[in-house]
């Protein structure tokens, strides 16, 4: 079985390419970093190490890798013979690898007629609709038909935690033990992969949202709130009891919203968010700020970790303000790493409009929301 995977970062080498290994795929990564498609091909074989206090390490063997920026043709050819097709880019990047993605599917659909699923695992609501969306827009009106018949789109869910890398082996990825995959079952054309690390689901969305509003909404706290503080990592800031405070209330706040939305059972939930504060407490892996508080311009979008639990906490509990949410978006409007080019354009965003008409126009939040009201006070009270 081979699996193409786009994306030999974090997520994919440390997470997509361990379970794929798993269920006995051969991986081929495909991805722009020259260095580390090298390193792949050289070595077909990499480590995770298991980050706990008895610490495990897999090899994930039967591995290669393209670079699409020098051989694309190569690309194309590894998606007529695939048997699967993942992502683990970056939501913003789909956009860009949909067009050699689109020309495989293109050329495959002249003599494969085998189904092909694509599951894009990025942090995001519908992430294989948009990669789907995007790839239809390289494609001619006569191809629909066949695209529509032989390729799924399944919408996915991930959850673990791989920080950037810092070993000496430049392949090798520590992350926590923690995982979870799930996938939306009924949009697979053909036959459902056999991956017994994945949880397949007939609807999606309560798990992609409970999750992102929960394990990415919490993550956001230590992330923006502790980078105001001056923490480095994540772990460092989990300790400020200032930190702990916000991170209990905006994820009873998100949780509000998750739960009210879809009937989730408050005792299990609250387990969960325990699970979730305990994980970023994982003394084992070291997560810098501001790799979690990375592109602030996504994280501050309508659909988001911040913004939508924020609103939907407002309309399902009549109009109460998600103050401790409010602090955190307002630290996110605060963020700033020259290093990141989403905190520079919002910085300058915010220079040139000022905090109104930034929500209005990453937010997507018109300037009598309520929700605004209440960001700006929270904003006002950081100058
Ligand atoms: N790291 C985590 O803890 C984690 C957990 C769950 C989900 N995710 C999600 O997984 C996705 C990837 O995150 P990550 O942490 O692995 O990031 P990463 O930066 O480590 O990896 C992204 C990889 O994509 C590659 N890439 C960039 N442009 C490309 C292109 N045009 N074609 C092919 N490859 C390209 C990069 O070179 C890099 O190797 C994101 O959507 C993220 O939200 C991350
Ligand atoms: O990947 P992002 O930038 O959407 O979010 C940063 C972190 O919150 C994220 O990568 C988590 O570590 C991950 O989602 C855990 O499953």
């Amino acid at each position: 079985m081979l699996a193409v995977h786009f994306g030999a970062g974090n997520i994919g080498r440390g997470f997509i390419g361990l379970l794929l290994n798993q269920a006995n795929y051969h991986t081929t990564f495909v991805d722009v970093n020259a260095a580390t498609v090298e390193e792949i091909n050289k070595k077909q074989q990499y480590n995770v190490v298991l980050a706990a206090e008895e610490s495990e390490t897999v090899t994930v063997k039967n591995v290669s890798a393209i670079n699409s920026i020098a051989d694309p043709d190569k690309v194309i050819e590894a998606i007529r013979e695939a048997d699967l097709i993942t992502t683990a880019v970056g939501p913003n990047i789909l956009a860009i690898i949909s067009e050699l993605i689109a020309k495989g599917l293109s050329e495959r659909a002249k003599t494969n007629k085998k189904p092909l699923n694509l599951i894009a695992c990025e942090n995001m609501v519908g992430g294989s609709d948009l990669l789907k969306e995007k790839v239809y827009s390289h494609i001619t009106e006569a191809e629909h038909n066949a695209f529509d018949e032989l390729y799924g789109f399944p919408n996915a869910a991930v959850d673990r935690i791989v920080p950037n890398q810092v070993n000496e082996d430049p392949l090798e990825v520590s992350v926590e033990p923690y995982f979870e995959w799930v996938v939306e079952e009924p949009a697979f054309k053909g036959e459902v992969p056999a991956i017994n690390s994945v949880t397949y689901v007939e609807d999606l969305k309560p798990y992609i949202e409970r999750k992102l509003f929960t394990v990415n909404t919490g993550h956001a706290v230590p992330a923006y709130i502790g980078r105001q503080m001056g923490y480095k990592t994540i772990n460092e800031a989990m300790h400020d009891e200032k930190v702990q405070e916000i991170i209990k209330g905006a994820l009873a706040e998100s949780g509000e919203a998750v739960i009210q939305t879809y009937d989730f059972d408050r005792a299990e939930h609250q387990e969960y968010i325990d699970k979730i504060i305990g994980r970023f407490m994982n003394p084992y892996i070291s997560d810098d700020v501001t790799r979690v508080a990375r592109g602030p311009i996504r994280k501050l979008g309508a659909n988001d970790r911040l913004i939508r639990p924020a609103s939907v906490y407002m309309e399902v509990t009549g109009g109460k303000e998600p103050t401790y949410l409010a602090k955190t978006i307002a630290a996110a409007l605060n963020y700033k790493f020259d290093e990141d080019k989403e905190a520079v354009e919002l910085q300058q965003i915010i220079a040139d409009n000022g905090i109104v008409k930034t929500l209005e126009k990453v937010s997507g939040l018109a300037a009598d929301h309520p929700l605004t009201g209440v960001i700006l006070r929270e904003v006002e009270g950081l100058e």
